[in-house]
Protein backbone atom coordinates (compact mmCIF):
# COMPACT_ATOMS: atom_id res chain seq x y z
CA UNK A 1 0.00 0.00 0.00
CA UNK A 2 1.54 3.65 -1.28
CA UNK A 3 0.45 6.18 1.32
CA UNK A 4 1.86 9.94 1.87
CA UNK A 5 1.25 11.31 4.70
CA UNK A 6 -1.36 13.85 5.37
CA UNK A 7 -0.15 16.31 2.14
CA UNK A 8 -0.38 19.59 4.30
CA UNK A 9 2.43 18.19 6.42
CA UNK A 10 4.30 15.85 5.22
CA UNK A 11 4.94 15.12 1.37
CA UNK A 12 7.34 11.98 2.26
CA UNK A 13 5.97 8.30 0.74
CA UNK A 14 5.99 5.07 2.73
CA UNK A 15 5.10 1.70 1.36
CA UNK A 16 2.97 -0.80 4.13
CA UNK A 17 2.39 -4.17 3.22
CA UNK A 18 -1.20 -4.98 3.51
CA UNK A 19 -0.47 -8.14 5.83
CA UNK A 20 1.37 -5.49 7.92
CA UNK A 21 -1.87 -3.31 8.63
CA UNK A 22 -3.54 -3.24 12.02
CA UNK A 23 -6.01 -1.65 11.70
CA UNK A 24 -8.71 0.60 9.17
CA UNK A 25 -11.21 3.04 11.01
CA UNK A 26 -13.58 5.75 9.76
CA UNK A 27 -12.21 8.96 11.47
CA UNK A 28 -14.59 11.49 12.88
CA UNK A 29 -13.42 15.03 12.00
CA UNK A 30 -13.43 17.77 14.61
CA UNK A 31 -13.80 21.29 13.93
CA UNK A 32 -10.24 22.05 14.13
CA UNK A 33 -9.63 19.30 11.95
CA UNK A 34 -11.74 20.88 9.62
CA UNK A 35 -10.14 23.48 9.20
CA UNK A 36 -6.52 23.08 8.78
CA UNK A 37 -5.26 23.81 5.31
CA UNK A 38 -6.90 23.28 2.14
CA UNK A 39 -9.59 21.37 3.42
CA UNK A 40 -11.22 24.50 5.16
CA UNK A 41 -12.72 24.40 1.39
CA UNK A 42 -14.52 21.40 1.70
CA UNK A 43 -18.23 21.45 2.15
CA UNK A 44 -17.44 17.97 4.46
CA UNK A 45 -14.80 16.03 4.23
CA UNK A 46 -15.03 12.62 5.06
CA UNK A 47 -11.29 10.83 6.10
CA UNK A 48 -10.36 7.12 6.94
CA UNK A 49 -7.02 6.22 9.42
CA UNK A 50 -4.93 3.14 8.55
CA UNK A 51 -2.74 1.91 11.47
CA UNK A 52 0.32 -0.19 10.35
CA UNK A 53 3.45 -1.30 11.29
CA UNK A 54 6.41 0.84 11.68
CA UNK A 55 9.40 -1.01 11.40
CA UNK A 56 12.63 0.80 13.62
CA UNK A 57 15.95 -0.13 14.81
CA UNK A 58 16.89 -3.27 15.80
CA UNK A 59 13.97 -5.54 14.87
CA UNK A 60 11.73 -2.87 17.10
CA UNK A 61 8.11 -2.68 15.80
CA UNK A 62 5.58 0.36 16.36
CA UNK A 63 2.04 1.36 15.54
CA UNK A 64 2.01 4.44 13.44
CA UNK A 65 -0.80 5.67 11.42
CA UNK A 66 -1.60 7.72 8.68
CA UNK A 67 -5.10 9.32 7.43
CA UNK A 68 -6.50 9.82 4.30
CA UNK A 69 -9.22 12.27 3.81
CA UNK A 70 -12.00 12.78 0.45
CA UNK A 71 -14.93 14.89 -0.04
CA UNK A 72 -16.88 11.95 -1.63
CA UNK A 73 -18.15 9.68 1.00
CA UNK A 74 -19.26 6.87 -1.07
CA UNK A 75 -15.55 7.02 -2.47
CA UNK A 76 -14.16 7.03 1.45
CA UNK A 77 -16.43 4.34 2.72
CA UNK A 78 -15.46 1.65 -0.28
CA UNK A 79 -11.92 2.00 1.05
CA UNK A 80 -12.95 1.40 4.13
CA UNK A 81 -14.64 -1.30 3.31
CA UNK A 82 -12.02 -2.86 0.71
CA UNK A 83 -9.00 -2.69 3.44
CA UNK A 84 -11.21 -4.68 5.91
CA UNK A 85 -12.23 -7.37 3.34
CA UNK A 86 -8.91 -7.41 2.79
CA UNK A 87 -7.60 -7.51 6.78
CA UNK A 88 -10.50 -10.61 6.77
CA UNK A 89 -8.34 -12.50 4.24
CA UNK A 90 -5.10 -12.60 5.98
CA UNK A 91 -4.42 -15.07 8.90
CA UNK A 92 -4.87 -12.42 11.45
CA UNK A 93 -6.14 -14.06 14.94
CA UNK A 94 -9.37 -13.02 15.55
CA UNK A 95 -9.75 -14.66 19.34
CA UNK A 96 -6.79 -15.08 22.02
CA UNK A 97 -6.57 -17.08 25.14
CA UNK A 98 -3.96 -15.56 27.57
CA UNK A 99 -2.24 -16.57 30.43
CA UNK A 100 -0.39 -13.97 32.64
CA UNK A 101 2.56 -14.61 34.57
CA UNK A 102 2.55 -12.67 37.62
CA UNK A 103 5.44 -14.00 39.55
CA UNK A 104 8.19 -14.16 36.18
CA UNK A 105 10.76 -11.66 35.87
CA UNK A 106 10.11 -8.19 37.35
CA UNK A 107 6.53 -9.37 38.26
CA UNK A 108 5.44 -6.76 36.16
CA UNK A 109 3.33 -9.51 33.60
CA UNK A 110 -0.10 -8.03 34.71
CA UNK A 111 0.77 -4.13 33.79
CA UNK A 112 2.93 -5.07 30.41
CA UNK A 113 0.18 -7.11 29.11
CA UNK A 114 -2.46 -4.19 30.33
CA UNK A 115 -0.79 -1.11 29.53
CA UNK A 116 1.22 -2.05 26.27
CA UNK A 117 -0.61 -5.36 24.94
CA UNK A 118 -4.12 -4.70 25.24
CA UNK A 119 -5.02 -1.29 23.67
CA UNK A 120 -3.16 -2.84 20.72
CA UNK A 121 -5.42 -5.91 20.88
CA UNK A 122 -8.28 -4.25 21.26
CA UNK A 123 -7.05 -1.59 18.16
CA UNK A 124 -7.30 -4.47 15.95
CA UNK A 125 -10.23 -5.86 17.26
CA UNK A 126 -9.09 -9.33 18.81
CA UNK A 127 -11.47 -10.68 21.68
CA UNK A 128 -9.68 -12.08 24.41
CA UNK A 129 -10.10 -14.59 27.54
CA UNK A 130 -7.29 -13.49 30.15
CA UNK A 131 -6.24 -15.93 32.54
CA UNK A 132 -3.77 -14.83 35.50
CA UNK A 133 -1.97 -17.55 36.60
CA UNK A 134 -2.37 -18.56 40.28
CA UNK A 135 0.26 -21.31 40.63
CA UNK A 136 2.71 -23.49 39.12
CA UNK A 137 1.55 -25.10 36.30
CA UNK A 138 -1.98 -23.59 36.12
CA UNK A 139 -1.99 -22.52 32.71
CA UNK A 140 -0.67 -26.30 31.78
CA UNK A 141 -3.21 -27.76 33.56
CA UNK A 142 -5.96 -24.95 32.18
CA UNK A 143 -5.17 -25.87 28.90
CA UNK A 144 -6.39 -29.68 29.31
CA UNK A 145 -9.57 -28.07 30.03
CA UNK A 146 -10.67 -25.43 27.97
CA UNK A 147 -12.43 -24.95 24.72
CA UNK A 148 -9.18 -25.07 22.25
CA UNK A 149 -10.96 -25.06 19.02
CA UNK A 150 -12.52 -21.80 20.38
CA UNK A 151 -9.09 -19.86 19.57
CA UNK A 152 -6.95 -18.38 16.86
CA UNK A 153 -3.83 -18.45 19.29
CA UNK A 154 -2.89 -18.69 23.05
CA UNK A 155 -0.57 -15.86 23.91
CA UNK A 156 2.14 -16.11 27.29
CA UNK A 157 3.26 -13.04 28.96
CA UNK A 158 6.15 -14.09 30.99
CA UNK A 159 9.63 -15.68 30.27
CA UNK A 160 11.13 -18.90 28.37
CA UNK A 161 9.46 -21.00 31.37
CA UNK A 162 5.59 -19.67 31.19
CA UNK A 163 6.54 -20.17 27.20
CA UNK A 164 7.25 -23.55 27.99
CA UNK A 165 4.07 -24.60 30.89
CA UNK A 166 1.63 -23.79 27.27
CA UNK A 167 3.60 -25.70 25.21
CA UNK A 168 3.63 -28.25 27.52
CA UNK A 169 -0.42 -27.61 27.70
CA UNK A 170 -0.76 -27.58 24.05
CA UNK A 171 1.28 -30.45 23.13
CA UNK A 172 0.19 -32.40 25.63
CA UNK A 173 -3.69 -32.22 25.04
CA UNK A 174 -2.78 -32.69 21.44
CA UNK A 175 -0.97 -36.31 22.18
CA UNK A 176 -3.71 -36.66 24.74
CA UNK A 177 -6.79 -36.51 22.02
CA UNK A 178 -4.55 -38.02 19.84
CA UNK A 179 -4.20 -41.52 21.75
CA UNK A 180 -0.43 -40.79 22.12
CA UNK A 181 1.38 -42.38 24.93
CA UNK A 182 4.53 -39.61 25.18
CA UNK A 183 6.19 -41.70 27.69
CA UNK A 184 7.31 -43.62 24.27
CA UNK A 185 10.73 -42.37 22.69
CA UNK A 186 10.16 -43.21 19.30
CA UNK A 187 5.67 -42.12 19.91
CA UNK A 188 4.91 -40.55 16.55
CA UNK A 189 3.67 -37.44 18.01
CA UNK A 190 0.68 -35.07 16.67
CA UNK A 191 1.89 -31.42 15.68
CA UNK A 192 0.72 -29.02 17.22
CA UNK A 193 -0.70 -26.01 14.91
CA UNK A 194 -2.43 -23.84 17.22
CA UNK A 195 0.23 -20.60 17.39
CA UNK A 196 1.61 -19.44 20.61
CA UNK A 197 2.49 -15.66 21.37
CA UNK A 198 5.23 -14.67 23.29
CA UNK A 199 4.24 -10.94 25.55
CA UNK A 200 7.91 -11.02 27.32
CA UNK A 201 7.93 -10.52 30.73
CA UNK A 202 10.46 -12.93 31.70
CA UNK A 203 13.97 -13.21 33.23
CA UNK A 204 16.27 -14.35 30.08
CA UNK A 205 13.51 -14.46 27.51
CA UNK A 206 15.64 -15.72 24.78
CA UNK A 207 12.45 -17.61 22.91
CA UNK A 208 11.34 -14.36 22.17
CA UNK A 209 14.27 -12.31 21.13
CA UNK A 210 15.36 -15.54 19.21
CA UNK A 211 12.55 -15.49 17.07
CA UNK A 212 11.60 -11.64 16.92
CA UNK A 213 15.16 -10.21 16.94
CA UNK A 214 14.39 -8.45 20.21
CA UNK A 215 12.80 -8.65 23.77
CA UNK A 216 10.06 -5.98 23.76
CA UNK A 217 6.68 -6.25 24.84
CA UNK A 218 4.90 -4.09 21.90
CA UNK A 219 6.98 -5.89 18.80
CA UNK A 220 5.83 -9.28 19.88
CA UNK A 221 1.86 -8.01 20.44
CA UNK A 222 2.62 -6.74 16.61
CA UNK A 223 3.80 -9.66 15.55
CA UNK A 224 0.77 -11.70 17.26
CA UNK A 225 -1.73 -8.79 15.96
CA UNK A 226 -0.45 -9.70 12.05
CA UNK A 227 -0.81 -12.71 12.22
CA UNK A 228 2.83 -13.83 11.61
CA UNK A 229 3.90 -17.92 11.58
CA UNK A 230 7.06 -19.52 12.27
CA UNK A 231 7.43 -23.01 12.88
CA UNK A 232 10.22 -24.28 15.32
CA UNK A 233 12.01 -27.70 16.38
CA UNK A 234 11.06 -29.41 19.61
CA UNK A 235 13.07 -31.89 21.31
CA UNK A 236 11.23 -34.81 23.06
CA UNK A 237 13.20 -35.35 26.57
CA UNK A 238 13.04 -38.64 28.41
CA UNK A 239 14.71 -40.88 31.08
CA UNK A 240 14.43 -44.80 29.90
CA UNK A 241 10.71 -44.69 29.05
CA UNK A 242 9.40 -42.19 30.84
CA UNK A 243 8.54 -38.73 29.11
CA UNK A 244 10.13 -35.83 31.11
CA UNK A 245 10.17 -32.73 28.92
CA UNK A 246 9.83 -31.18 26.16
CA UNK A 247 13.04 -28.12 25.16
CA UNK A 248 13.19 -25.19 22.44
CA UNK A 249 15.69 -23.41 23.56
CA UNK A 250 18.62 -24.96 26.56
CA UNK A 251 18.96 -28.29 27.37
CA UNK A 252 22.08 -27.42 29.87
CA UNK A 253 23.66 -29.81 32.32
CA UNK A 254 26.53 -28.81 34.27
CA UNK A 255 27.42 -24.74 33.72
CA UNK A 256 23.65 -23.48 32.94
CA UNK A 257 22.21 -26.43 35.05
CA UNK A 258 23.91 -25.42 37.91
CA UNK A 259 23.33 -21.79 37.61
CA UNK A 260 19.56 -22.32 37.43
CA UNK A 261 19.27 -25.16 40.54
CA UNK A 262 20.88 -22.38 42.65
CA UNK A 263 19.43 -19.41 41.13
CA UNK A 264 15.49 -21.39 41.93
CA UNK A 265 15.92 -20.70 45.50
CA UNK A 266 16.53 -16.58 44.72
CA UNK A 267 13.85 -15.89 42.45
CA UNK A 268 13.16 -12.93 44.57
CA UNK A 269 16.45 -11.18 43.22
CA UNK A 270 14.11 -11.20 39.70
CA UNK A 271 16.30 -11.40 36.61
CA UNK A 272 19.58 -10.65 38.87
CA UNK A 273 19.28 -14.10 40.45
CA UNK A 274 21.16 -15.55 37.05
CA UNK A 275 24.20 -12.64 36.98
CA UNK A 276 24.29 -13.75 41.39
CA UNK A 277 24.05 -17.53 40.61
CA UNK A 278 26.35 -16.93 37.18
CA UNK A 279 29.28 -15.80 39.14
CA UNK A 280 29.18 -18.09 41.76
CA UNK A 281 29.19 -21.10 39.57
CA UNK A 282 32.08 -19.65 37.59
CA UNK A 283 33.44 -19.74 40.90
CA UNK A 284 33.15 -23.20 41.95
CA UNK A 285 34.34 -24.40 38.28
CA UNK A 286 32.87 -27.77 38.79
CA UNK A 287 33.38 -30.52 35.95
CA UNK A 288 31.42 -33.39 35.68
CA UNK A 289 32.16 -37.11 34.16
CA UNK A 290 29.63 -38.56 31.47
CA UNK A 291 29.04 -40.07 27.98
CA UNK A 292 27.07 -38.47 25.54
CA UNK A 293 26.27 -40.29 22.21
CA UNK A 294 24.37 -38.68 19.14
CA UNK A 295 23.26 -39.21 16.00
CA UNK A 296 24.46 -36.62 13.45
CA UNK A 297 21.95 -34.73 11.34
CA UNK A 298 23.26 -35.80 8.38
CA UNK A 299 19.88 -34.01 6.79
CA UNK A 300 20.47 -30.59 7.42
CA UNK A 301 22.46 -28.21 5.06
CA UNK A 302 23.81 -26.00 7.44
CA UNK A 303 26.79 -26.46 10.29
CA UNK A 304 27.33 -24.62 13.31
CA UNK A 305 30.25 -23.05 12.19
CA UNK A 306 29.19 -21.40 9.00
CA UNK A 307 27.89 -18.13 9.29
CA UNK A 308 24.58 -18.49 8.00
CA UNK A 309 22.81 -17.74 10.59
CA UNK A 310 18.68 -18.29 10.77
CA UNK A 311 16.64 -15.33 9.41
CA UNK A 312 13.11 -14.44 8.07
CA UNK A 313 12.25 -17.73 5.17
CA UNK A 314 14.93 -19.32 6.25
CA UNK A 315 16.63 -21.48 3.34
CA UNK A 316 18.77 -23.99 5.28
CA UNK A 317 15.35 -24.73 7.29
CA UNK A 318 13.28 -25.22 4.56
CA UNK A 319 16.03 -27.47 2.60
CA UNK A 320 16.78 -29.46 5.84
CA UNK A 321 13.07 -29.70 6.54
CA UNK A 322 12.70 -31.03 3.13
CA UNK A 323 15.47 -33.52 2.96
CA UNK A 324 14.39 -34.69 6.23
CA UNK A 325 10.55 -35.82 4.78
CA UNK A 326 12.29 -36.93 2.10
CA UNK A 327 14.39 -39.55 4.11
CA UNK A 328 11.16 -40.41 6.05
CA UNK A 329 9.21 -41.32 3.06
CA UNK A 330 12.59 -43.25 1.78
CA UNK A 331 13.79 -45.12 4.90
CA UNK A 332 10.59 -44.79 7.56
CA UNK A 333 11.12 -43.49 11.19
CA UNK A 334 12.69 -46.99 12.62
CA UNK A 335 15.22 -47.15 9.89
CA UNK A 336 16.26 -43.87 10.58
CA UNK A 337 17.16 -43.91 14.11
CA UNK A 338 18.19 -47.71 14.50
CA UNK A 339 20.63 -48.08 11.45
CA UNK A 340 22.18 -44.85 11.21
CA UNK A 341 25.60 -44.78 13.73
CA UNK A 342 25.52 -43.25 16.89
CA UNK A 343 28.65 -40.98 17.63
CA UNK A 344 30.02 -42.15 21.30
CA UNK A 345 32.26 -39.57 23.13
CA UNK A 346 33.55 -39.70 27.16
CA UNK A 347 34.78 -36.91 28.92
CA UNK A 348 35.42 -34.61 31.56
CA UNK A 349 33.11 -31.77 31.08
CA UNK A 350 32.53 -28.12 32.60
CA UNK A 351 29.03 -27.93 30.18
CA UNK A 352 27.13 -29.99 27.47
CA UNK A 353 24.41 -27.81 26.19
CA UNK A 354 21.87 -28.55 23.65
CA UNK A 355 20.05 -25.97 21.79
CA UNK A 356 17.28 -25.45 18.92
CA UNK A 357 17.96 -22.03 18.36
CA UNK A 358 20.67 -19.45 18.66
CA UNK A 359 19.27 -18.87 22.29
CA UNK A 360 20.49 -15.27 21.57
CA UNK A 361 19.28 -12.64 24.68
CA UNK A 362 20.12 -9.60 26.01
CA UNK A 363 22.93 -10.82 27.63
CA UNK A 364 24.30 -12.58 24.37
CA UNK A 365 22.71 -10.64 21.27
CA UNK A 366 24.43 -14.07 19.11
CA UNK A 367 23.45 -16.38 21.86
CA UNK A 368 25.13 -19.90 22.70
CA UNK A 369 25.10 -20.63 18.83
CA UNK A 370 24.72 -18.07 16.33
CA UNK A 371 23.84 -20.31 13.72
CA UNK A 372 21.48 -22.50 14.91
CA UNK A 373 17.99 -22.54 12.95
CA UNK A 374 14.69 -22.48 13.77
CA UNK A 375 13.25 -24.88 12.38
CA UNK A 376 15.91 -27.64 10.62
CA UNK A 377 15.07 -30.65 12.23
CA UNK A 378 18.28 -30.58 14.44
CA UNK A 379 19.98 -29.69 17.64
CA UNK A 380 23.11 -27.92 18.36
CA UNK A 381 25.47 -30.00 20.75
CA UNK A 382 28.13 -27.83 22.32
CA UNK A 383 30.18 -29.85 24.59
CA UNK A 384 32.96 -27.82 27.10
CA UNK A 385 35.73 -29.83 28.55
CA UNK A 386 37.18 -29.52 31.63
CA UNK A 387 39.77 -26.35 31.48
CA UNK A 388 40.71 -23.72 33.27
CA UNK A 389 38.93 -21.00 35.20
CA UNK A 390 40.50 -18.71 32.65
CA UNK A 391 40.15 -20.15 29.72
CA UNK A 392 36.16 -20.51 30.60
CA UNK A 393 36.24 -16.95 31.22
CA UNK A 394 37.91 -16.73 27.70
CA UNK A 395 35.09 -18.55 26.51
CA UNK A 396 31.89 -16.98 28.20
CA UNK A 397 33.07 -13.68 27.37
CA UNK A 398 33.13 -14.44 23.01
CA UNK A 399 29.14 -15.25 23.71
CA UNK A 400 29.10 -11.22 24.29
CA UNK A 401 31.12 -10.16 21.27
CA UNK A 402 31.50 -11.22 17.93
CA UNK A 403 34.58 -13.96 18.47
CA UNK A 404 34.01 -17.39 17.74
CA UNK A 405 33.21 -19.29 20.70
CA UNK A 406 33.96 -22.55 19.21
CA UNK A 407 37.23 -20.89 18.41
CA UNK A 408 38.98 -22.83 21.40
CA UNK A 409 40.88 -26.72 22.07
CA UNK A 410 38.29 -27.42 24.65
CA UNK A 411 35.08 -26.59 22.47
CA UNK A 412 33.16 -29.23 20.17
CA UNK A 413 30.00 -28.65 18.40
CA UNK A 414 28.00 -30.99 16.61
CA UNK A 415 24.49 -30.85 14.66
CA UNK A 416 22.69 -33.74 15.86
CA UNK A 417 18.90 -35.55 15.67
CA UNK A 418 19.40 -37.18 18.38
CA UNK A 419 21.31 -37.85 21.42
CA UNK A 420 21.64 -39.16 25.06
CA UNK A 421 23.73 -38.67 27.79
CA UNK A 422 24.79 -40.67 30.71
CA UNK A 423 26.61 -39.50 34.18
CA UNK A 424 29.80 -41.28 35.46
CA UNK A 425 27.90 -41.28 38.72
CA UNK A 426 24.79 -42.75 37.17
CA UNK A 427 27.23 -45.57 35.06
CA UNK A 428 29.09 -46.65 38.43
CA UNK A 429 25.54 -47.42 40.64
CA UNK A 430 25.12 -49.09 37.46
CA UNK A 431 27.77 -51.30 38.13
CA UNK A 432 26.80 -51.63 41.87
CA UNK A 433 29.92 -49.45 42.78
CA UNK A 434 29.07 -47.48 46.35
CA UNK A 435 31.33 -45.57 47.57
CA UNK A 436 30.69 -43.19 50.22
CA UNK A 437 33.88 -41.67 50.06
CA UNK A 438 33.20 -40.31 46.72
CA UNK A 439 29.51 -39.14 48.13
CA UNK A 440 31.33 -37.43 51.39
CA UNK A 441 33.90 -35.72 49.06
CA UNK A 442 31.26 -34.37 46.80
CA UNK A 443 29.77 -32.73 49.68
CA UNK A 444 33.22 -31.14 50.88
CA UNK A 445 33.14 -29.81 47.59
CA UNK A 446 30.05 -28.32 48.09
CA UNK A 447 30.60 -26.61 50.95
CA UNK A 448 34.07 -25.16 50.09
CA UNK A 449 33.41 -23.70 45.82
CA UNK A 450 37.19 -22.54 45.93
CA UNK A 451 37.87 -26.40 45.41
CA UNK A 452 38.14 -27.53 41.92
CA UNK A 453 36.99 -30.87 41.37
CA UNK A 454 34.44 -33.36 40.22
CA UNK A 455 31.29 -33.26 42.03
CA UNK A 456 28.94 -36.64 41.16
CA UNK A 457 26.30 -35.17 39.04
CA UNK A 458 24.64 -31.74 38.04
CA UNK A 459 21.09 -31.18 36.79
CA UNK A 460 19.62 -30.54 33.42
CA UNK A 461 18.41 -27.12 32.35
CA UNK A 462 15.51 -27.43 30.63
CA UNK A 463 14.36 -24.17 28.69
CA UNK A 464 14.85 -22.79 32.50
CA UNK A 465 12.72 -25.59 34.55
CA UNK A 466 15.39 -28.50 36.15
CA UNK A 467 14.98 -32.14 35.13
CA UNK A 468 14.69 -34.52 37.64
CA UNK A 469 17.29 -37.16 36.15
CA UNK A 470 21.11 -36.54 34.55
CA UNK A 471 20.59 -39.65 32.59
CA UNK A 472 18.56 -38.41 29.55
CA UNK A 473 17.59 -39.48 25.57
CA UNK A 474 16.93 -36.72 23.28
CA UNK A 475 15.37 -36.10 20.44
CA UNK A 476 14.48 -33.48 17.54
CA UNK A 477 10.50 -33.12 16.27
CA UNK A 478 11.00 -30.53 13.24
CA UNK A 479 8.96 -27.62 12.78
CA UNK A 480 6.79 -28.89 15.90
CA UNK A 481 5.06 -25.92 17.10
CA UNK A 482 4.55 -22.52 15.40
CA UNK A 483 5.15 -19.30 17.15
CA UNK A 484 3.38 -15.95 16.16
CA UNK A 485 6.27 -14.66 14.86
CA UNK A 486 8.34 -14.71 11.75
CA UNK A 487 11.95 -15.53 12.42
CA UNK A 488 14.36 -12.64 12.83
CA UNK A 489 14.10 -10.19 9.63
CA UNK A 490 17.40 -9.31 7.57
CA UNK A 491 18.99 -5.42 9.09
CA UNK A 492 17.32 -3.81 5.94
CA UNK A 493 19.03 -0.18 5.88
CA UNK A 494 15.85 1.54 5.57
CA UNK A 495 13.80 0.14 7.98
CA UNK A 496 10.93 1.35 5.87
CA UNK A 497 8.43 -1.12 5.37
CA UNK A 498 8.23 -2.94 1.53
CA UNK A 499 5.03 -2.79 -0.41
CA UNK A 500 4.19 -6.88 -1.05
CA UNK A 501 1.04 -6.56 -1.84
CA UNK A 502 -0.22 -2.67 -2.44
CA UNK A 503 -3.43 -0.92 -2.08
CA UNK A 504 -2.66 0.74 -5.49
CA UNK A 505 -3.55 -2.86 -6.83
CA UNK A 506 -7.12 -2.06 -5.64
CA UNK A 507 -7.78 1.19 -7.61
C1 LIG B 1 31.73 -12.66 31.84
C2 LIG B 1 30.55 -12.47 30.96
C3 LIG B 1 29.90 -13.79 30.65
C4 LIG B 1 28.61 -13.59 29.89
C5 LIG B 1 28.05 -14.93 29.47
C6 LIG B 1 26.68 -14.74 28.86
C7 LIG B 1 26.11 -16.04 28.41
C8 LIG B 1 24.63 -15.91 28.27
C9 LIG B 1 24.08 -17.15 27.68
C10 LIG B 1 22.59 -17.09 27.68
C11 LIG B 1 22.00 -18.44 27.46
C12 LIG B 1 20.53 -18.34 27.49
C13 LIG B 1 19.88 -19.69 27.39
C14 LIG B 1 18.45 -19.48 27.79
C15 LIG B 1 17.82 -20.26 28.64
C16 LIG B 1 16.43 -19.90 29.10
O1 LIG B 1 15.48 -20.71 28.46
C17 LIG B 1 16.35 -20.04 30.63
C18 LIG B 1 14.98 -19.70 31.15
O2 LIG B 1 14.63 -18.43 30.71
P1 LIG B 1 13.61 -17.54 31.62
O3 LIG B 1 12.51 -18.45 32.08
O4 LIG B 1 13.14 -16.44 30.69
O5 LIG B 1 14.42 -17.02 32.75
N1 LIG B 1 17.34 -19.14 31.20
C19 LIG B 1 18.35 -19.66 31.91
O6 LIG B 1 18.51 -20.84 32.08
C20 LIG B 1 19.34 -18.65 32.45
C21 LIG B 1 20.71 -18.99 31.91
C22 LIG B 1 21.77 -18.16 32.60
C23 LIG B 1 22.03 -16.88 31.86
C24 LIG B 1 23.27 -16.21 32.39
N1 LIG C 1 1.17 -17.54 39.42
C1 LIG C 1 2.32 -18.24 39.52
N2 LIG C 1 2.89 -18.44 40.72
C2 LIG C 1 4.06 -19.11 40.81
N3 LIG C 1 4.74 -19.64 39.76
C3 LIG C 1 4.18 -19.46 38.55
C4 LIG C 1 2.97 -18.76 38.35
N4 LIG C 1 2.67 -18.76 37.02
C5 LIG C 1 3.68 -19.43 36.40
N5 LIG C 1 4.59 -19.84 37.31
C6 LIG C 1 5.87 -20.54 37.07
O1 LIG C 1 6.91 -19.56 37.13
C7 LIG C 1 8.06 -20.10 36.47
C8 LIG C 1 8.88 -19.01 35.82
O2 LIG C 1 8.06 -18.37 34.88
P1 LIG C 1 8.76 -17.39 33.80
O3 LIG C 1 7.67 -16.61 33.19
O4 LIG C 1 9.67 -18.18 32.92
O5 LIG C 1 9.61 -16.39 34.70
P2 LIG C 1 11.23 -16.26 34.70
O6 LIG C 1 11.64 -15.84 33.30
O7 LIG C 1 11.50 -15.20 35.72
O8 LIG C 1 11.77 -17.61 35.07
C9 LIG C 1 7.51 -21.10 35.48
O9 LIG C 1 8.07 -22.37 35.85
C10 LIG C 1 6.02 -21.12 35.70
O10 LIG C 1 5.53 -22.46 35.66
CA1 LIG D 1 16.93 -26.41 15.13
Amino acid sequence: MRMRQNPQFDRKNCFVPTSEIIAVEETELNKKQRNIGKWQKMAKPHAFTVYYVKKARNHRWRCSDVTFWCVDEHLCNQWIQALKELLEMQSKPKQLLVYINPYGGKRQGKSIYEQKVAPLFSLASISTDVVITEHANHAKDNLFEVNINKYDGVVCVGGDGMFSEVMHGLIGRMQKDSGIDQNNPKAPLVQCNIRIGIIPAGSTDCICYSTVGISDPVTSALHIIVGDCQPLDVSSVHHNNTFLKYSVSLLGYGFYGDILKDSEKKRWMGPMRYDYSGLKTFLSHHYYEGTISFQPAKHTVGSPQDKDSCRTGCYICKKSEQQLSQQYKECGLKHEEDEEEWKVIKGKFLAINAVNMSCACPRSPKGLSPAAHLADGSADLILVRKCSRFDFLRYLVRHTNQDDQFDFSFVDVYRVKSFQFTSKLSEDNESNVTDIGKKRFGQFCRDHPACCCNIASSTWNCDGETLDSSAIQVRVHCQFVKLFARGIEENSKDEAAYSQSSIEQLL
